[in-house]
């Protein structure tokens, strides 16, 4: 077993290094890629940089070059539904790509042909996050992930993509981490603390709460990985 440890941004990974202490650099593809043994666990962590094009490659590398057998997703992300509140934590049952769009040719959106709107995460890894929220004394959300090429900071766009695929929160890698896990048959798991309400103050709230949402969400990922 290898687990594979990713976030986007460097803040959503520090925590997790800093934890780790110590790790092995490689620099492969535009890109670092960190690995270590954890409590006899081997590890390869990375921020693939923002974005669905930047996160498939990750995802990609981190299976198909570093090998990894499981995928673990830390961040952060946006609020839709008005049950999460900055800091809350929310699990991927399953995630969509609210900017794919075919509709012109009566198509649903987040559909190209051999594609589908939703893209499901590892049902076993969901039902560990259970067991180690209740150990953590933490509330834990499962809900639908909107993922999208776009900082979301505007109610009618937020809006739109709750009701259209009825996603409880939004970000700009799950969706795609999603897709290349399950092409290369490998579990994955999306773990997202609140940082904002994807409303006009999202950046700015983003830029107060990225830090601490970003700590919550990886504090947890790591008790996931020690009862992996
Ligand atoms: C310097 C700018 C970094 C933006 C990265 C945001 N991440 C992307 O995964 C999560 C996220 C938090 N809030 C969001 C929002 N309102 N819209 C899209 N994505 C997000």
């Amino acid at each position: 077993m290898k687990i594979a440890i990713m976030g986007a941004m460097p803040e959503e990974i520090s925590p997790i290094l800093e934890k780790i202490g110590s790790y092995k650099s490689t620099s492969y593809a535009g890109n670092k890629y960190y690995e270590a043994t954890y409590q006899g666990v081997e590890l390869v962590i990375a921020y693939s940089k923002i974005g669905k094009v930047f996160s498939a490659l990750s995802a990609a590398t981190m299976i198909e070059h570093f090998g990894a057998t499981k995928l673990l997703f830390s961040g952060v992300a946006g609020a839709i539904s008005t049950n999460l509140k900055v800091g809350d934590l929310i699990v991927a049952t399953k995630l969509s790509q609210h900017d794919l769009d075919i509709t012109a040719f009566g198509h649903p959106y987040g559909y190209v042909p051999e594609g589908s709107v939703f893209v499901e995460a590892d049902k076993d890894m969901i039902e560990l996050s259970k067991k180690v929220a209740l150990e953590m004394g933490k509330s834990v959300q499962e809900g639908i992930i909107a993922t999208g090429d776009q900082f979301v900071a505007n109610e009618e766009r937020k809006n739109w993509i709750g009701t259209t695929f009825g996603a409880d929160a939004l970000e700009m890698e799950g969706g795609s981490v999603g897709v290349v896990c399950n092409a290369l048959n490998i579990p994955f798991f999306i773990l997202r603390s609140i940082s904002d309400a994807a409303d006009m103050d999202a950046s700015f709230s983003f830029d107060e709460f990225l830090e601490s949402s970003a700590k919550e969400s990886a504090e947890f990922i790591m008790k996931m990985v020690d009862e992996l």
